[in-house]
């Protein structure tokens, strides 16, 4: 890994609530991996990992950020008290496009911001928005393409119309029901 060339010390942590591809590794969607600390929180990163070998990290990264609540008190004491160089990776938004989590609230601790893309599972283009293509409506779950789909602006507006019309649609059998009632 590039950054374990450059500096000595470097950990990974992710959000133990992340468990689809292995739960000690952070792991592509290709199949690239690395060891990572997958915990719960962030605030019981230091203890866990030991107080001297934390002062000797010189580099934290930490991914699925949007999972963690206590991001911005660890971000701000990691990166200016502490000194570590922090290169945190997660969802701006949610499926809905909300904020999720803690991520945007950091852009203002952060030297340099990058937002990727994928591509449009549809057309190709670039992806901004992911589609969720369940029913599910709380904010965190866990999945991969069984759930989601990376599109662009376009096919995220088509697709959540037609997830909306079809949400409002009164199931047959309420129907069915309705008109029983009425006779
Ligand atoms: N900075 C990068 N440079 C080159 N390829 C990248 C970079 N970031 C991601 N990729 C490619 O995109 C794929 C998707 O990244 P991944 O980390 O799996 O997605 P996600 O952001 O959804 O976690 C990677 O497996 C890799 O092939
Ligand atoms: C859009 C969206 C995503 N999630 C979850 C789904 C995955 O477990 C992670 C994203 O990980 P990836 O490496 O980018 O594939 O977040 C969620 O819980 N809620 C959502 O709205």
């Amino acid at each position: 890994m590039l950054l374990q060339t450059i500096c000595r010390n470097v950990v990974i942590i992710k959000s133990s609530k992340d468990t689809r591809y292995a739960v000690d590794s952070v792991v592509t969607h290709d199949g690239t991996k690395f060891p990572c600390w997958a915990l719960p929180d962030l605030s019981s990163f230091r203890q866990k990992f030991g107080a001297n070998a934390y002062d000797r990290l010189d580099v934290i990264g930490i991914d699925e950020a949007q999972f963690f609540d206590d991001l911005y008190e660890f971000c701000c004491e990691a990166a200016d008290l502490d000194g570590k160089i922090l290169v945190v990776a997660g969802l701006d938004g949610d499926y809905m496009r909300r904020t999720f989590g803690s991520v945007l609230d950091i852009i203002p601790l952060a030297d340099t911001v990058t937002k990727l893309t994928a591509r449009c599972e549809l057309c190709g283009k670039r992806a901004f928005f992911t589609l969720r293509k369940t029913d599910e409506t709380r904010t965190e779950l866990i999945g991969g393409a069984d759930v989601y789909m990376p599109v662009c602006r376009q096919h995220y507006v088509n697709g959540q119309a037609a997830r909306n019309v079809e949400a409002q649609k009164i199931p047959n059998d309420l129907i069915v029901e309705a008109a029983a009632t009425l006779v």
